[in-house]
């Protein structure tokens, strides 16, 4: 059975123009004018564009003494629902946990998946069996390896052990990541917060200042420049961090810096609402930041110094929020948006004039799918690659609800948000998951995209470093060791 969508406006990261375009067997067959096909979806008035690739999620993600409460079912119908094909989960081992096993568990709840998923492996803890199994995950198609700097005495990683990991990364040809916050100042300023009675939610933004973010990225940056690993910073949130990243990319570094759509749209106020409950869900880290933060992230996609747009969608509900009714370092940390990034990038980048539609579509998908080199199958519209698609209305309008989401919590960080631009299909390897507003996803439909280690960046760093390699100085009359 082939489809084709007709009478549409083909928007990718570079090219606009008028197409049809014809699906079969999952994939692209032919694009141009006047194709036919055994099903039509009319494109009328709309933009065809590449589904959105969520590079940042956390379903079903044990955290924090509980379970982020969206798992790949509830997760990936929210994606499919605001335009998102993929999602790239993070595989968490325990400290402890071997990292096969992690995958195991990851592989077993993804299952459930409706539209393709990739998985990051967290190196949460550093010895010998780490060291060994990076090479057996990347041998099974994972190919990036994300550390935290922050949640000490959990899930983070030290200064050596991150350069362990990064060299090794450096080795296998994997991307290294980060989520950069210097994690010994936030437990200091926390346990400060609390004897001093700051114990709400407000005091979570006051225990992670945009410093402790700046310091911990630029740190991130120079490791990953002595270990010749290519590296992405994960929600990058403020000045600090998106000025060490701008600064390592003119230098010719080769760093990615993503900021979230909540980052990018909700600012720190949030956290000063009287109701504890409204505080309190929007707890996240990093948290919240003020508006010329905001406008240096916008500036940061305008310019290319930022790449890629995600949502760390990692959901909890009130319920699991009040955890920490009494110390907001209980508070599981996270918020959801999967649903909501496409509309919300394109209403407020697309809508206001901050973004082409080209740069949506880049930052929304074709970025990272280069980044993750899973591109062209994904984030193209190009014959051959998987039939991903988006076909996107910048008419229709819709006020953001929990009442109306996808997501299985009870409330929505985006409440009452007016958006303009919506999908009116959306296509999974070339099955009409959303349908003018009926959602028809497939549990179970989704596929693990398995990517290849040693992209081109990842080859060029070797050899400049192999090229720089230290070397001893062969002196006449002593051995080459020098001594
Ligand atoms: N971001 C957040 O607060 N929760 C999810 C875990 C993480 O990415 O740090
Ligand atoms: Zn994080
Ligand atoms: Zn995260």
């Amino acid at each position: 059975m082939s489809t084709v969508i007709r009478n549409g406006t083909i928007v990718t990261a570079d090219l606009t123009y008028r197409a049809d375009v014809l699906v079969e067997g999952g994939v692209i067959a032919a694009i141009g004018p006047g194709l036919g096909g055994d099903e039509v979806l009319d494109a009328s008035g709309c933009y065809v564009m590449p589904g959105g690739i969520d590079p940042h999620t956390h379903l079903e993600m044990p955290f924090m003494g509980t379970y982020s409460a969206d798992d790949f079912e509830s997760g990936t119908r929210a994606a499919l629902a605001g335009g998102t094909t993929m999602v790239v989960d993070f595989a968490l081992p325990a400290p402890g946990q071997g990292l096969l096993d992690a995958l195991a568990m990851w592989h077993n709840k993804s299952g459930r998946a409706s539209c393709d998923y990739s998985y990051h492996m967290a190196v949460t803890w550093w010895g010998e069996q780490v060291f060994d199994e990076m090479a057996a995950v990347v041998g099974q198609g994972i190919t990036s390896f994300k550390h935290f700097m922050a949640y000490k005495g959990a899930l983070m990683v030290n200064d050596d052990e991150l350069y362990a990991s990064f060299r090794r990364c450096a080795d296998l040809g994997a991307l290294a990541m980060v989520h950069a916050e210097n994690g010994d100042v936030v437990a200091e300023l926390s346990a400060r917060l609390l004897a001093e009675g700051n114990r709400g939610p407000e005091a979570h933004a006051y225990s992670r200042p945009p410093q402790v973010e700046g310091e911990a990225t630029n740190r991130a940056i120079m490791i990953a420049d002595m270990a010749g690993v290519p590296l992405y910073v994960v929600h990058t949130s403020c000045e600090e961090a998106h000025e060490a990243i701008r600064r390592a990319r003119m230098q010719g570094k080769r760093v990615w810096g993503e900021p979230l759509i909540q980052h990018l749209t909700l600012d720190e106020g949030e956290y000063f609402h009287p109701d504890w409950d409204h505080a309190a869900r929007r707890v996240m880290s990093p948290p919240f930041r003020g508006k010329s933060h905001q406008d240096s992230l916008w500036a940061g996609l305008q310019s290319g110094s930022l790449s890629v747009v995600a949502t760390d969608h990692c959901a909890f509900t009130t319920e699991q929020k009040r955890f920490g009714i009494n110390d907001f370092t209980k508070i599981p940390n996270g918020t959801g948006g999967l649903e909501d990034r496409m509309p919300m990038l394109w209403t407020h980048g697309v809508g206001t004039g901050r973004l082409t539609m080209n740069e949506f579509v880049a930052v929304t998908s074709t970025n990272i799918a280069k980044i993750l080199n899973c591109y062209p199958k994904k984030g193209a519209v190009l014959v051959g690659a998987d039939a991903d698609l988006v076909v996107w209305d910048p008419e229709k309008t819709k006020v953001i609800s929990a009442g109306s989401q996808q997501s299985e919590i009870d409330y929505n960080v985006f409440e009452g948000q007016v958006v303009k631009g919506l999908p009116r299909y959306t296509m999974t390897r070339g099955q009409v998951a959303v349908m003018d507003g009926e959602i028809r996803t497939q549990e179970g439909h989704g596929r693990f995209v398995a990517r290849e280690a040693r992209p081109a960046v990842n080859r060029a760093l070797s050899a400049w470093k192999e090229l720089t390699a230290p070397r001893p100085v062969v002196r006449s009359g002593l051995p080459a060791s020098g001594v």
